[in-house]
């Protein structure tokens, strides 16, 4: 069994709790709250995520990382999006550079460098 597959599978359970009873499925509910509900739990996750971090708690980076991939894919399933569709954007972008992809952008005059 792959990581692809869990992300799928999972990408399946969210998908079949679109009209599904928000009493009894956590996804459900969120689905009827709604996009701005859903994206406000991926920015507290995001934020829970980096305070993580800072107290350096493996366990609990991970704790809070699955909670913002969770809560993404919820977004992702809100705008008809599966996580194929990033990993392949993931996998185009495998082998370039970061620093190649920005130098191909065209960094403006006084523009940041990454
Ligand atoms: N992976 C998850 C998952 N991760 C987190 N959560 C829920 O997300 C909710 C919000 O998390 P928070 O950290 O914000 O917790 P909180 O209770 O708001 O507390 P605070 O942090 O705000 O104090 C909690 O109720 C978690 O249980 C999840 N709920 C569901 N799933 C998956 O989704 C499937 C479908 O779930 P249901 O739709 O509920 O059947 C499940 O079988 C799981 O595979």
């Amino acid at each position: 069994m792959t990581s692809n597959d869990t992300l799928e599978r999972l990408a399946q359970v969210i998908e079949s709790r679109k009209g599904a009873d928000p009493d009894t499925s956590y996804v459900a509910r969120l689905f009827h709250k709604g996009t701005d509900a859903i994206l406000k739990k991926v920015g507290e996750e995001a934020t829970e995520t980096v305070m993580a971090a800072k107290d350096g708690d493996p366990q609990k980076i991970v704790y809070e990382v699955a909670d913002l991939w969770f809560h993404s894919m919820v977004a992702l399933a809100a705008f008809n999006l599966r996580p194929a569709d990033v990993l392949a954007e993931l996998a185009r972008r495998e082998g370039l550079s970061g620093l190649q992809e920005f130098a191909q952008r065209g960094t403006p005059a006084g523009g940041h460098t990454p």
